[in-house]
């Protein structure tokens, strides 16, 4: 695309290894867009918990953690480990925790020119005004194979159905959970990559996008 009008702000929300990370970065570079991870941010507090050594239930200490993230020093290479994303889900499910990371990712999601953000609640509650919802899926047998790939590509051994059950088990505390669950937002378009390539997801998410594009344009 070039010349799109802007502000975009486009939320995509989905479970873990759905694809939904490398779609919005792909989205993000295609419309000149900056981008939010906002897992990272779940996983930074959760990180900040495991290298002090406290328990995952320490509420007073993953806020603390919370206040202290800073999206301009998220390190994704750090915070990517398989384990990290299963402390995340445990400190997200505290509403101060969460409120603090949902000012800083609504700071980041009102630049002038708007922004795409992926996470769990982009739609639902970070950006309910968002141009574009997006709620990206798969089963959970394809996102634990992917995960695996993930794992092996950095080097690291794990075994495929422990992944599937660490991935179904943080699904249901994500869709379970009191503050913010895992849910597509009503106005979501729902993108199922099961069968999907990255590419094919990506064309798909620009058809959607140009479609709201256009309308906007008045075509
Ligand atoms: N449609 C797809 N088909 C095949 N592999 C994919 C697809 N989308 C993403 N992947 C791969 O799956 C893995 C997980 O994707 P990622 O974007 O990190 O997921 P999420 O952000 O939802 O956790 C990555 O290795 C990525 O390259
Ligand atoms: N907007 C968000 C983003 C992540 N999270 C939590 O953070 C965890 C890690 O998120 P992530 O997006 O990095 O995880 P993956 O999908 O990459 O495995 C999730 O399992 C959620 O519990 C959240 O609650 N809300």
């Amino acid at each position: 695309m070039n010349g799109k009008p802007l502000p975009l702000t486009i939320a995509i929300d989905g479970p873990a290894a759905s694809g939904k990370g490398t779609l919005a970065r792909r989205l993000a570079d295609y419309y000149h867009l900056p981008h939010l991870d906002t897992g990272l941010t779940y996983r930074a507090v959760g990180h900040a918990l495991i290298i002090h050594g406290l328990p995952l239930d320490n509420v007073s200490a993953a806020e603390t953690a919370a206040r202290q993230v800073d999206l301009g020093n998220l390190d994704r290479e750090a915070l990517s480990a398989h384990e990290v994303g299963e402390a995340a889900s445990r400190v997200a499910v505290f509403p101060t925790v969460r409120k603090m990371l949902v000012d800083k990712q609504r700071a980041f999601a009102a630049q002038p020119g708007g922004a795409v953000l992926d996470g769990r609640d982009i739609g639902t509650v970070v950006c309910p005004d968002a141009d574009v919802k997006l709620y990206v899926t798969a089963s959970p047998e394809v996102r634990a194979g992917r995960r695996l790939r993930d794992i092996e590509s950095r080097g690291g051994h794990a075994d495929l159905s422990e992944i599937l059950a660490d991935i179904v088990r943080r699904d249901e505390r994500d869709m379970g959970r009191e503050d913010s669950p895992l849910r597509p937002a009503a106005d979501a378009h729902l993108l199922d990559t099961t069968e999907m390539s990255i590419e094919a997801a990506f064309q798909a998410a620009r058809t959607v996008i140009d479609a709201v594009l256009a309308k906007r344009n008045g075509a």
